[in-house]
């Protein structure tokens, strides 16, 4: 099937002005991921992830924060030497051992991260922004002079004074040779419109690439980093199945397949992305939920009879865009909202053929059962209740015979 038919184009986006997208997608899955409280990947796990990651086509893999532990710098240097085309970036404070960790790893970038918000630089560093700021400075310089390519990201810059953002950008960017600047909505606050805002007053000032890192405590963080994305942001962070601190972080599987459906961007290789959701549901021990987009059980499964009717004749009908294109499957299930003309299809798919009057009689024992059991009918229970529309034929049509004899 063309490209173009496995989904359906938000034709509205021709109408809407909005800088044409340039980003790359940084996917955080294996460092803000593992933050998530109670998960730890293995050093196999995690290369593994990392593998998926890269043959997607993502292009920077953030897989760790190597000050942590031996055994998680041990792991970044491994992925590090793969020879991946993903680049790959791990985490340091503004802390000279932390460069060393990182440099002692092999990565391509290092993201040297401070808060320059008063609620973080009062009640965590208790230092001033000018200290902090400084140490950032120092620690960059001490990053570049030692071959690195630096992320400048700004925690909780959300909750931070633009100009306060905008000032210590374009003094770094004027100072040291930086790659990036990075915007993190740490809590979560932000809406897609201030996201847009946000993004654009730092395009405006600054000629760096700039990162977008969302989190998802209003479930907004999708959104927002699509909204930032409109507004110029370069790389968009991401984690798979939407993993990360607290609520998670903006999910890869929504924004990969969004930058699609929206924007037209058909270069990643989203067929793989089922699989590599259930690869980090069984590492992590988190199950999406049944209704989470993309990757959710339920994101191709259909019961309402006028639904599956339709599907039945065009899957597109009823889903933007088809299994296939994720690597998902469709699945159609029989309960109480089931009409004739889905129960037909359904049953001829299996290999069954009823008659029109015993697929009535079928749907109103469907109904039944489904109410009285408060949940869909399974495939056995079907066959079973086919036997028994059959035989209810059977006996009455001997008992008519008889009665005409
Ligand atoms: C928004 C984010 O996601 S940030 C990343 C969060 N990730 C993690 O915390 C990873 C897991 N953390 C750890 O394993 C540990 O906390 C470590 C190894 C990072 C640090 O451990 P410790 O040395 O025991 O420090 P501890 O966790 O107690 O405190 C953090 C210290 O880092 C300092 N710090 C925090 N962020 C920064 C920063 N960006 N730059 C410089 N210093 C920082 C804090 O002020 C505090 O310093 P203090 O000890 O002088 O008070
Ligand atoms: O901006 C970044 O690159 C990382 C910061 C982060 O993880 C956060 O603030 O949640």
């Amino acid at each position: 099937m063309p490209e173009s038919e496995q989904y359906s184009r938000n034709k509205l986006m021709d109408f809407i002005e909005y800088r044409p997208l340039d980003i790359e997608i940084c996917d955080v899955t294996l460092r803000d991921g593992e933050q998530t409280p109670g998960v730890v990947f293995t050093k196999e796990q995690k290369l593994a992830m990392a593998t998926e990651l890269d043959s997607i086509g993502v292009e920077v893999i953030e897989a760790g924060f190597p000050v942590v532990s031996a055994n998680e710098k041990e792991t970044v240097k491994e992925i590090a030497n793969q020879g991946f085309n993903s680049r790959i970036c791990c985490l340091s404070r503004a802390v000279k051992g932390d460069v060393d960790a990182a440099l002692e790893c092999d990565v391509d970038i290092v993201s040297i991260f401070i808060a320059m918000s008063d609620m973080h630089l009062k009640y965590k560093y208790h230092r001033s922004l000018e200290e902090m700021l400084g140490c950032a400075k120092e620690t960059i310089e001490y990053a570049t002079d030692h071959g690195l390519k630096v992320r400048f990201a700004a925690e909780d810059a959300s909750r931070t004074p633009i100009d306060r953002l905008k000032q210590a950008f374009k003094e770094v960017e004027k100072e040291y040779k930086v790659q990036y600047v990075s915007l993190a909505d740490t809590i979560g606050i932000l809406n897609p419109t201030t996201t847009h805002y946000l993004v654009s007053e730092i395009f405006k000032e600054v000629n760096t690439s700039i990162c977008i890192h969302c989190h998802d405590d209003l479930g907004m963080a999708t959104a927002n980093t699509l909204a930032a994305a409109e507004a110029g942001a370069k790389q968009l962070h991401t984690t798979v199945n939407a993993i990360g601190e607290r609520a998670g972080n903006a999910s890869l599987e929504e924004v990969m397949v969004a930058l699609r459906v929206q924007y037209g961007i058909d270069r990643y290789d989203t067929t793989k992305l089922t699989n590599l959701s259930k690869m980090v549901s069984e590492y992590s021990g988190i199950t999406p939920s049944v209704n989470k987009a993309v990757v959710g059980q339920n994101a191709f499964t259909h019961e309402s009879g006028i639904h599956v009717a339709a599907i039945l004749e065009e899957p597109r009908t009823y889903e933007l865009f088809l299994p296939e294109m994720v690597g998902g499957k469709r699945n159609l299930v029989v309960g109480k909202h089931t009409g004739t003309k889905a129960l037909k299809g359904i049953i001829n798919s299996i290999g069954l053929c009823l008659e029109r009057e015993e697929l009535c009689a079928l749907i109103e024992k469907v109904k039944v059962c489904t109410e009285e059991k408060h949940k869909s009918i399974s495939r056995d229970q079907l066959e079973r209740l086919i036997t028994q529309v059959r035989q209810e034929k059977e006996t009455t049509e001997k008992g008519e015979e008889k009665f005409s004899i």
